[in-house]
């Protein structure tokens, strides 16, 4: 299946058995991960604060070391990949990051273009489309012209999920996408993200909105203390027990009564005790 315009079949990104520790931690911030995210379909990563799911994002940057395992596209490994032809086929927006120059925001859209014309080039038209499609996309082409450092927090995000878009890779990574975004644009990036990955792309989706999550991803990887507590689809890991116990909260699973995917309602008053 053919994905992004960048020409790119849709590669199977694969986590195999990765281990992450940072220096001066005595645990391992990833423990053995090990899943594919395969293409046409968004993969979610979810999990408690801590759990190592930026961490995952950081790997496959390679901004971090892995002590053990590896992270391939398609069997080749991602640490064999210079960092430019990365940046052709992964495509992230990772989960903090503050404008750092005034810049106006097609300007800082077709940022995302620099893989395929390098840092100095002159944009070409085939650029010029992709950061305006990319814009619409996003829903943020009504603040072309505005600089980044005055746009609010959900502008800004989407901005960035347009620099991503301009990109135009065929596996695109989402850290957190909908912080600072009210429902309608939350949905409406969920929307789009769905959308991504049924043209094609591989997705994978940091998030901590367990319930959209469970109507919109069809593979989800809980992770706890940087392992995979489960994995599967949204009946297989939004299960009452498993999730009360790797969030240690109290809470009940129900079913979404508008699309009847599974949902988290957490109750009010902490466990007592730790099962
Ligand atoms: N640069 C670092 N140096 C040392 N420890 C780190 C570093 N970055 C992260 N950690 C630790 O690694 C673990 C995993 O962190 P990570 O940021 O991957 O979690 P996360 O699941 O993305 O959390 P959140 O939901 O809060 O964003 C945590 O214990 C964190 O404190």
């Amino acid at each position: 299946m053919s994905a992004a315009s960048s020409g790119h079949v849709a590669s199977t990104l694969r986590f195999h058995d990765v281990q992450v520790r940072y220096p001066g931690r005595d645990r391992q911030a990833l423990d053995g991960v090990s899943f594919d995210a395969e293409p046409g379909r968004i993969t979610a990563v979810v999990g408690p604060n801590g759990s190592g799911k930026s961490t995952l994002v950081r790997a496959l940057l390679r901004r971090v070391v892995l002590q053990a395992g590896r992270i391939t596209l398609d069997d080749t490994g991602v640490d064999g990949l210079d960092p430019l032809a990365l940046a052709r086929r992964v495509a992230v927006v990772p989960q903090r990051e503050e404008p750092v120059m005034p810049l106006e925001v097609e300007e800082f859209v077709g940022l995302g273009r620099f893989p395929h014309r390098g840092a100095f080039g002159a944009p070409s038209a085939e650029d010029r489309e992709a950061v305006a499609r990319a814009m619409q996309r996003a829903g943020i082409d009504e603040c072309a012209g505005r600089r980044t450092d005055s746009l609010s927090g959900g502008e800004w995000q989407r901005a960035r999920i347009a620099r991503a878009l301009a990109q135009d890779t065929d596996i695109l990574v989402l850290d957190e996408p909908t912080t600072f975004l009210d429902i309608a644009h939350e949905m409406a990036v969920f929307e789009l993200v769905d959308a991504l990955a049924r043209e094609g792309r591989t997705v994978l989706l940091v998030s901590h909105q367990l319930n959209l999550v469970a109507r919109f991803a069809e593979h989800i990887v809980l992770l706890d203390h940087g392992r995979v507590a489960a994995a599967g689809d949204a009946d297989a890991v939004m299960r009452g027990d498993v999730l009360e116990s790797v969030y240690e909260w109290p809470l009940v699973v129900t079913r979404d009564p508008a699309v009847g995917a599974p949902a988290l309602l957490p109750l009010r008053g902490r466990l007592r005790s730790r099962p």
